[in-house]
């Protein structure tokens, strides 16, 4: 298990486990674990980058450690509580997720609100209730909002930031980020980084921030957590990582992520020398992509499968695909 030491823990991953369900909202019988075995300890005042390539299963974790994704209670304690059975957790205000699913709705507090209706900004973020003044001007400043903006008129980035401020009112204890910050400016980006920075060290808050994008990152984290399908790669605080590598974070990752491909692709090639098939072949016309779990799935979806699909499963399973099934070997 990894361990990364400071103060007191405030997220607990022990042995933590999860499949996605199928259409009948159980595991496909037979289905390996898309996170398996993954053990992670963060305390007060972490700051935590998950990285992993596309696919590697961050949103699925934080969205596991947002309380969206029912797990086994002792594989995930946040603040020495269950997220997914505990919504006290969210409704308080001390777990907070934000995630890229927020394209039209701001989830405040475990509520959504709609956030595309003629509507000011204004009345967005002062209707929320119990702040403290202080906290909301200082969001407001950070991310430079207009009070006077109208939702629905609004660029992505504008929105966005009304969004994250809304999302940011309650003084949390644990902060999820996943890939908020695509659509800021650089100044606005940088600026809520620092606010963020600020708040573990002020008040040890402890926050996990998965991202693709390392600009303006290379002091921001103390810990860097990389996820390679589903597993824990690597789990170290960043001082350690600027000691055993010389290059920037970036490169850094860019590395990891690189002989990850490889890797794959070694793999694949091996696989079809071995004869068996390639997820990418033609099925019926359509073309058949990406990772088997997918590939299964989007089989079942087309009718391929109708009713004598044996199995989806992710990683590194064979699979027979035919015009009218996906069979696992
Ligand atoms: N609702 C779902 N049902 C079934 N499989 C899913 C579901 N959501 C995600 N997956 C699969 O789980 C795997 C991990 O997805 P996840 O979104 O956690 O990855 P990620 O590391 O966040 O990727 P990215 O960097 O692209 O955002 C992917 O193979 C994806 O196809």
């Amino acid at each position: 298990m990894a361990v990364l030491e400071h103060q007191r823990a405030t997220i607990e991953i022990n042995g933590l486990k999860f499949t996605y369900p199928g259409i009948d909202g159980h595991p496909p019988p037979g289905s390996k674990p898309l996170i398996d075995d993954f053990s992670l300890t963060l305390n007060s005042g972490d700051r935590c980058l998950l990285v992993g390539s596309n696919g590697a299963g961050k949103t699925t974790i934080l969205k596991i450690l947002g309380g969206k994704h029912l797990v086994e209670p002792h594989m995930v304690q946040v603040l020495g509580r269950s997220a997914f059975h505990d919504t006290a957790l969210t409704s308080s205000g001390d777990l907070c997720y934000l995630g890229g699913e927020w394209r039209r709705d701001v989830a405040f507090a475990g509520f959504e609100v709609p956030i595309q209706m003629d509507v000011s900004a204004e009345k967005m973020i002062f209707g929320v209730a119990g702040i403290d003044p202080q906290r909301r001007a200082e969001l407001i400043k950070v991310l430079d909002i207009d009070l006077s903006w109208r939702m629905h008129k609004v660029s992505d980035g504008q929105r966005r930031r009304v969004q994250i401020c809304m999302g940011l009112l309650k003084p949390f204890k644990v902060l999820l980020l996943d890939e908020i910050t695509v659509d800021l400016d650089v100044l606005a980006r940088a600026d809520l980084l620092k606010f963020l920075k600020n708040e573990c060290d002020d008040r040890g808050a402890t926050i996990i921030y998965a991202t693709h994008i390392f600009d303006g990152l290379e002091h921001w984290p103390t810990h860097i957590v990389y996820v390679v399908h589903g597993k824990l790669q690597l789990a170290m605080p960043m001082a350690k990582v600027l000691q055993i590598s010389n290059l920037s974070l970036m490169r850094t990752v860019e590395n990891w992520l690189r002989k990850e491909r490889d890797e794959e692709r070694r793999r694949r090639k091996e696989r079809k020398a071995s004869g068996l098939p390639e997820f990418s072949q033609q099925i019926d016309g359509g073309r058949v992509t990406g990772d088997p779990a997918r590939t299964a799935v989007r089989a079942m979806n087309n009718g391929w499968a109708a009713g004598r699909l044996h199995s989806t499963v992710a990683g590194e399973e064979n699979f027979v695909l035919s015009s009218n099934r996906v069979m696992r070997q």
